[in-house]
């Protein structure tokens, strides 16, 4: 398999919208592989269920960085893995894995994707969303509710007694590992420029940054 052209970082806040701004920004490319951070949370497959409950998973302990590494270096190689799949109702992995190969752009996407320095290296843009707590707390609670299976008073004490605090010792300072951060308000124009800037690497046209 050919080695990816341009291997994108995006990290931010929960609900930031990392995951809208990483399809935008590709939008119209035809090779992109998206690797969700949320698919290295560690492997709980031994810790029964109520204890699964009570992870902190806004600590960067929660992911298996290991793996992640593995992965994204083999993807920058040019070669295939096999992506494991992250199911929220059960706070664990499946049992099925996906079979993915290396696009023309690679994106890794979570709260966390830059806290990684080995992950880092492998970058060749590093990107923070930042977006207002209270609009990323309004996304996370429809979110969680409609989507994650979760009950409206739990998604609240978790967001108050981990989210909330390992957003601020943990996500907030790693924008400074950001080669640009997109403010959410004004995204169409970043999102614009990096997309074409994105399509100019692909088409040959430009250099990776
Ligand atoms: N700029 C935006 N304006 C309005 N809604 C948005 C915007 N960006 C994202 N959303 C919505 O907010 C929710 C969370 O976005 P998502 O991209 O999944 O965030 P993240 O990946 O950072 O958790 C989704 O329902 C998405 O449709
Ligand atoms: N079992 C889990 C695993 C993770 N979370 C939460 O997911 C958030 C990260 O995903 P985003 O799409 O919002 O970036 C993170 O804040 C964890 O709290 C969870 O609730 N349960």
């Amino acid at each position: 398999m050919p080695v990816p052209s341009l291997v994108i970082g995006i990290a931010g806040g929960t609900g930031a919208g990392k995951t809208t701004i990483a399809h935008e920004i590709t939008s119209g490319v035809d090779s992109v592989t998206l690797v969700p951070l949320d698919n290295y949370y560690a492997d709980r497959s031994d810790t029964p269920m109520t204890e699964r409950e009570q992870i902190n998973y806004d600590h960067p302990d929660a992911f298996d960085w290991k793996l992640l590494r593995e992965h994204l270096l083999a993807l920058c190689e040019g070669r295939t893995i096999e992506m494991p799949e992250y199911d929220f109702s059960i706070h664990n992995r499946t049992d099925e894995t996906t079979t993915v190969d290396p696009g023309d752009v690679v994106m890794v996407e979570g709260i966390l994707t830059l806290h990684d320095e080995q992950v880092c290296e492998l970058l060749d843009i590093n990107l923070y969303v930042e977006t207002d707590a209270d609009v990323r707390i309004i996304r996370r609670i429809r979110r969680d509710v409609i989507e994650r299976g979760r009950e409206l008073d739990g998604v609240i004490s978790q967001y108050l007694s981990t989210v909330k605090p390992m957003h601020e010792q943990f996500v907030e300072p790693i924008k400074k590992e950001a080669d640009l951060i997109i403010p959410e308000g004004a995204n169409d124009t970043a999102v614009g420029l990096l997309r074409e800037q994105v399509h100019g690497v692909v088409d040959g046209d430009e250099r990776p940054f």
